[in-house]
């Protein structure tokens, strides 16, 4: 039996990436809207009744559009599963990171809405949900986390910039601290107190690199690097798609080495006599990041049946 996929936003950086994965899949049908007909209301609205699922892989306002289409569409409407950031604390939607908590695979499997996890989201989460769960940070702590990205989270417009030879080597962002992936990290890492987010971006396609500084003292328990990073092993334990590596000792870690994976890999860096760590996460922000992200709820909501 197949399921008919209609992939909203196809043309697109996260869109392309899904329907090369899913290409040759025989438990697939794409259902494709014609190029000259992709943002025409009524040729969507006639796709979105006929399919199962519908990935929107669109800008934020053009999620909900579609959204507000499938509402109106009642008993027909297909669940949906979207990479957007639209809807990733709303009520109604299911938080597509199926590493976050035991039960989270199973909530995905059943869900008729899906946010799929954003980017920094990811490495973020990642590194801080096992943590807060295993009582070794507070929900109150000051954390800040650093990351930097690949020119491809930018989208279009930003690769484009890249392509033209217009864009810096390596630049800052975010600077005015409302980063659009804070609602996301708060929520599903369960901190109260906000975390300082500084994102920058490089002069290369693709790959991601997210790292918490920790002074471990500050911690409660003031526990030791090794009680983190048995955390992390506890936590990540049979996920197919999360590894907890032991920290290089070089000391040195290169975005780009996921690159075409749907992989992520957890480290803890240390200095024990100092009592600091870094917390890095390393992933393919189109991979794990956005599309294999997308790819591993589709086959979790595939798998799941029918909507709850
Ligand atoms: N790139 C990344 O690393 C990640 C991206 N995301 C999220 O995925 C979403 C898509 O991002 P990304 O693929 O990077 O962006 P892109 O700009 O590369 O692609 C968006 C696509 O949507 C198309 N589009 C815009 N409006 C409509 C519409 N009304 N109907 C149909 N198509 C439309 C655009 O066409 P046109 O350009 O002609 O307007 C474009 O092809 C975003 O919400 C982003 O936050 C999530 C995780 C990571
Ligand atoms: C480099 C860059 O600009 N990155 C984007 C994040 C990518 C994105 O929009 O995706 P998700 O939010 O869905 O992960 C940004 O900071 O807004």
């Amino acid at each position: 039996m197949t399921t008919k996929i209609f992939i909203d936003g196809d043309a697109g950086t996260t869109g392309l990436e899904i329907r090369e994965r899913l290409a040759g899949r025989a438990d697939i049908e794409i259902v494709a809207i014609p190029a000259e007909k992709r943002k025409d209301v009524e040729a969507k609205r006639a796709i979105l009744a006929a399919v199962e699922i519908a990935i929107l892989c669109l800008p934020d306002d053009a999620a909900k559009e579609t959204v507000a289409l499938c509402d109106a569409l009642g008993d027909k409407a297909p669940r949906l599963l979207d990479a957007s950031t639209a809807h990733r604390v709303a009520p109604g939607w299911v938080y597509g990171f199926p590493e976050l908590c035991a039960g989270q695979p199973e909530a995905i499997a059943k869900a008729a809405r899906v946010a799929n996890v954003g980017c920094y989201a990811t490495g973020s989460i990642a590194l801080l949900r096992p943590l807060v769960d295993a009582g070794l940070i507070q929900p109150d702590q000051q954390l800040t986390i650093n990351a930097v990205s690949g020119y491809s989270g930018g989208g279009r417009q930003m690769i484009e910039s890249y392509k033209k030879g217009e864009a810096p080597a390596f630049e800052l962002y975010g600077l005015s601290l409302e980063h659009k992936h804070l609602p996301e990290i708060m929520a599903y890492a369960k901190l109260s107190v906000r975390p300082l987010f500084v994102p920058s971006v490089g002069n290369f396609r693709q790959g991601m690199l997210v790292s918490i500084p920790l002074a471990l003292d500050a911690l409660p328990g003031k526990p030791e690097a090794a009680d983190v990073e048995a955390a992390y092993r506890r936590h990540y334990e049979g996920a197919p798609h999360v590894r907890v590596v032991p920290a290089p000792a070089a000391g040195r870690l290169d975005a780009l080495a996921l690159n075409g994976t749907d992989d992520m890999e957890v480290f803890v860096f240390a200095n024990e006599p100092r009592r600091h760590a870094v917390l890095v996460a390393r992933l393919d922000n189109l991979g794990k990041g956005a599309s294999g992200a997308a790819v591993q709820n589709l086959d979790l909501m595939i798998g799941g049946g029918k909507r709850a």
